[in-house]
C-alpha cells in the first residue's frame, strides 16, 4: 500500500479520468441524438413520399413537402391574416404551417416563444369549414386567448369550469346540431379525459363532419420528459384516435429531440410534418450586469434603469430568487417610485391573478416573480425582464428572458450576476439530474466578457451560429476586455484547499476567496477581490475545483475542495486564463448605451424596410426611402454623440423617418444625450448613496425560487 499522499494523487488521477470518460459519454450521447435525429429526418422523409406516391392519393408527390408554393386558399388567407388579424407579414414558417394543416396533414410546430404560433392554428380554423378544437393548459391563457379572438369579431369560446350556464348550452347545441357561429373552442386537457358528455358531443360534431381542425398548444406538457409534465396531456392521443382524419397540429416553444419524439407517439401523429424555427430572438438585447454586492445599491440601479430606459410605464418583470426577495424587491421598487406588486406561489391565489390581471391592463409596470410566474405570461409588450438573481440553466433562463418582446419589438433582458450567488442556487439544485452542469452552463455565459452571449444560446440548443448584429452587451461594447494568465493564483488556491484539507478544514467560497486576498499578493497580477470571487467560480466550473455540499437541519451549505483536474494545474499541464475587464475609456457606458440604441434602431430599421417591402408587394418603395439611405442607416455606428444626431438628423429628413423615430423613441430617449458631456460611472446611484448607511434586503438561501 502506498503513502497516503500516493493514494491521494491516484485518486485525484482516476478522478481526472473519470472526468474524461464522463465527456467522452456526453459527446457520444450527442452524438447519438443528431444521430437518430438525422435518422427519423430521412424516415419521414420516405414515408411522406410513399404516402404521397400511394394509390387514391390527390397530392402530386412532388408538391407534398414544398409548403411554401402557392396554394388555393392563398388569397382567402391573405385576406384574413390581414383584414381580421391585423397582420401585413407571415413570420418565418407561419405561411408554410398553414398550408400543410390546410392540406390535412399533421403538424409539429416548434417555435420560440412569441413567435407567433397562435396564427398558426387559428388561421385555419378560420379557413376551414366547423368548428376548430384547441387544447390549452392554462385557464388564464385561454381566457385571453378568447378575449383577443372575440376583439377581433371571432366566434370563439371555452368549455371550462368558468363557463356560464348559458354558454355552456350554446357550445353544446353548435357541437351536436350545428346551430349557431362557433369557429374555435378551447377546453383544457381534463375536458377531453373526464368528460364523457363533451366527448359524446364532439363525436357528433364529428359525425356530421363539422370538425375542422384540433390544436394543442403547450404540447411538450405531454411528455416526461417536457418541463412542464401534465398528466392530463397523455390521453389527448385518443382524439387522433377517434377522429383519424382530421388535422392534429401540435405546438410548443421548446422540445428537444427526445420530447419531440415522446409527442408525436403521445399524440399518435408519427406523420406529422414537423416545423423547427430558430431559438434566436433577434430583437432581443442581452446583457449581463455585475451585481453590486449591496443590496440597496443593486435596487437603486434596477430602478433607475426602469425610470430612464422604460419611462411611460413600459412593462416589465423582475425575476428573483426566493419569494421574501420578491416582495423586499416589489417594495423597494414601490418605494421609490415604481408601480411594481410581487407574484410567487405562496400568495393566494385571487391576489395572483389580481396582480396578474393588474399588469397585464397596464395598470402596474413590473412583476416581480418568482419562477411559479411562468407559463400563461402572453403579454406582447414586456419590454424588459430583468434577473435579480441568477436562472437555474440556460434554458429556464432562455424561457424566463424569453417574456419580453413577444411583439417583435426591441426589448432587453438583463442578468444580475456575482459569483457569490452561485454556491445559493447550487444547494438548490445539486441533487437534480445534471442540476450542476446545468448551473454551471449558464454561470459560464455570465462570466464570460468577450463572446457573444446569444452564440451560447445557439450552442446550447445545437443550432448554427447567427449573427448577433450588436444585440448583446458583449458585441455592443467597446470595454477592453483582457485575459490574464492566472495559473499561479490557481495553483495557490489548489494547495491552500489541500492544506485545508489535511487539516481537516474546510471553506465555503466566500471564506475562500477572504483567504486568498491575503496570500495572492505575493504573486501576480493582483486581482480585486470581486477578480478573486470570478476565478474560484471559473475553477469550479472548469472541474478543477468542486463543490461539496453538507447538510443542516435548515440548509445546505456548499464547500470548496479540489476537483478532478487540479492535479493538471498544479502540475503545470493546464493554464488557466480569466477574462477582465480592461481600463475603461471615460466614455465606455455612455458609448455602450449609444450602441444599444443604434441597434436598437438598426433592428427595427430592418423590421421596417420589411414591413413596408410586404406592404407593396414584396417589392421596396424606393421612392420612399432608398435601399442607399437604409443601408447607410444599417452600417453606420455611431460612436459619438454628434454622430448620432447625425443619424437621427437624416431620420426626420426621411418619409418613413419620423414613425421609426417615434417607434425607438421609449426603447431609449434620445433626450440622454446630454449625457456625453457628463463623465459619469457605469452606476450613479453608488455615488449617490456613499456615506448612507447600506441597507440588505436579503441573502437568504430560501425554500424555493
Ligand atoms: N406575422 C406576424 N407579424 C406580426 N406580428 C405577429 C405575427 N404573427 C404573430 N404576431 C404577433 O406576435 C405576438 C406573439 O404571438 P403569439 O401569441 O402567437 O406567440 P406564441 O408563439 O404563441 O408565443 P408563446 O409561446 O410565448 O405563447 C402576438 O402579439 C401576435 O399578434
Amino acid at each position: 500500500m502506498g503513502s497516503t499522499e500516493e493514494l491521494f494523487d491516484e485518486l485525484l488521477g482516476v478522478e481526472s479520468e473519470l472526468q474524461d470518460v464522463e465527456d467522452q459519454i456526453k459527446s457520444l450521447l450527442t452524438r447519438q441524438e443528431n444521430l437518430h435525429e438525422r435518422q427519423s429526418e430521412l424516415k419521414a422523409l420516405l414515408e411522406a413520399s410513399e404516402f404521397a406516391t400511394s394509390p387514391g392519393r390527390d397530392l402530386a408527390p412532388e408538391t407534398v413537402e414544398n409548403w411554401s408554393q402557392p396554394f388555393e386558399w392563398d388569397t382567402q388567407a391573405d385576406d384574413v391574416r390581414f383584414n381580421i388579424f391585423g397582420i401585413s407579414a407571415y413570420r418565418a414558417n407561419q405561411r408554410e404551417i398553414v398550408n400543410a394543416a390546410m392540406s390535412g396533414r399533421d403538424v409539429l410546430v416548434i417555435m420560440a416563444a412569441g413567435g407567433g404560433k397562435s396564427l398558426c392554428y387559428q388561421l385555419p380554423a378560420i379557413l376551414r369549414n366547423g368548428v376548430a378544437l384547441v387544447v390549452s393548459p392554462l385557464l388564464s391563457l385561454i381566457q385571453d386567448q378568447v378575449m383577443g379572438l372575440a376583439a377581433l369579431g371571432i366566434s370563439a369560446f371555452m368549455l371550462t369550469s368558468t363557463t356560464s350556464k348559458e354558454d355552456e348550452k350554446f357550445i353544446y347545441k353548435a357541437l351536436e346540431k350545428g346551430e349557431g357561429e362557433l369557429k374555435i373552442l378551447y377546453v383544457t386537457p381534463e375536458k377531453i379525459s373526464k368528460s364523457k358528455r363533451f366527448m359524446s358531443k364532439l363525436e357528433k360534431c364529428h359525425h356530421a363532419g363539422r370538425l375542422s381542425l384540433i390544436a394543442i398548444d403547450e404540447a411538450h406538457c405531454c411528455s416526461q420528459w417536457g418541463h412542464d409534465f401534465r398528466p392530463d396531456y397523455k390521453n389527448l392521443g385518443i382524439l387522433k384516435t377517434q377522429f383519424p382524419n382530421i388535422p392534429v397540429i401540435a405546438l410548443t416553444a421548446t422540445a428537444t429531440r427526445k420530447v419531440q419524439e415522446d409527442l408525436k407517439e403521445m399524440l399518435r401523429i408519427p406523420r406529422c410534418v414537423r416545423f423547427v424555427s430558430t431559438v434566436n430572438r433577434p430583437n432581443l438585447f442581452y446583457m449581463v450586469r455585475e451585481k453590486p454586492s449591496v443590496a440597496k445599491t443593486l435596487i437603486d440601479e434596477i430602478a433607475e434603469y426602469i425610470q430612464m430606459s422604460h419611462p411611460n410605464n413600459e412593462s416589465g418583470i423582475v425575476y428573483c430568487f426566493s419569494r421574501k426577495e420578491c416582495e423586499q424587491v416589489a417594495k423597494e421598487l414601490r418605494d421609490r417610485g415604481i408601480s411594481a406588486d410581487y407574484y410567487h406561489a405562496d400568495t393566494d391565489v385571487n391576489v395572483r391573478e389580481r396582480v396578474h390581471h393588474r399588469w397585464s391592463n397596464g395598470k402596474l409596470q413590473v412583476i416581480v416573480g418568482t419562477v411559479a410566474f411562468g407559463m400563461g405570461i402572453n403579454k406582447p409588450d414586456v419590454r424588459f425582464v430583468i434577473h435579480h438573481s441568477l436562472s437555474k440553466s440556460m434554458e429556464t433562463y432562455y424561457q424566463e428572458s424569453g417574456r419580453a418582446g413577444r411583439d417583435g419589438l426591441p426589448s432587453e433582458c438583463i442578468l444580475y450576476f456575482r459569483p457569490a450567488d452561485v454556491p445559493r442556487q447550487s444547494s438548490m439544485v445539486f441533487f437534480e439530474n445534471a442540476g450542476l452542469q446545468n448551473l454551471y452552463d449558464i454561470v459560464r455565459y455570465c462570466q464570460t466578457k468577450g463572446e457573444c452571449r446569444r452564440s451560447a444560446f445557439f450552442k446550447h440548443f445545437a443550432e448554427p451560429l447567427q449573427d448577433c448584429n450588436g444585440m448583446c452587451d458583449n458585441c455592443a461594447s467597446s470595454g477592453e476586455v483582457k485575459e490574464l494568465d492566472v495559473s499561479d493564483h490557481a495553483r495557490l488556491i489548489i494547495s491552500s484547499l489541500q492544506n485545508m484539507q489535511d487539516n481537516d478544514q474546510r471553506a465555503t467560497m466566500l471564506q475562500l476567496v477572504d483567504k486568498m486576498k491575503v496570500k495572492h499578493k505575493e504573486i501576480g497580477p493582483e486581482l480585486k477581490r470581486d477578480e478573486l470571487e470570478q476565478l474560484v467560480i471559473h475553477l469550479i466550473v472548469e472541474r478543477v475545483l468542486k463543490e461539496e455540499f453538507q447538510h443542516t437541519a435548515y440548509t445546505t451549505n456548499s464547500y470548496i475542495s479540489v476537483g478532478p483536474l487540479a492535479k493538471q494545474v498544479s502540475q503545470g499541464n493546464k493554464i488557466i486564463r480569466l477574462e477582465v475587464s480592461g481600463t475603461k475609456n471615460s466614455g465606455s457606458n455612455i458609448i455602450s448605451k449609444l450602441k444599444r440604441k443604434s441597434s436598437g434602431l438598426e433592428f427595427r430599421l430592418d423590421q421596417l424596410r420589411k414591413e413596408l417591402a410586404s406592404a407593396h408587394g414584396g417589392i421596396f418603395p424606393h421612392s420612399v426611402l432608398s435601399t442607399q439611405q437604409i443601408s447607410t442607416l444599417c452600417t453606420e455606428r455611431p460612436k459619438t454623440a454628434e454622430q448620432l444626431e447625425e443619424i437621427i438628423g437624416k431620420l426626420k429628413t426621411m418619409k418613413y423617418g419620423k414613425r421609426i423615430l417615434e417607434e425607438i423613441d421609449n426603447y431609449e430617449s434620445s433626450n440622454k444625450l446630454e449625457d456625453f458631456s457628463d463623465d459619469k460611472e457605469d452606476r450613479p446611484p453608488a455615488k449617490k448613496l456613499r456615506g448612507k448607511k447600506p441597507v440588505m434586503i436579503v441573502d437568504s438561501s430560501e425554500d424555493e425560487a
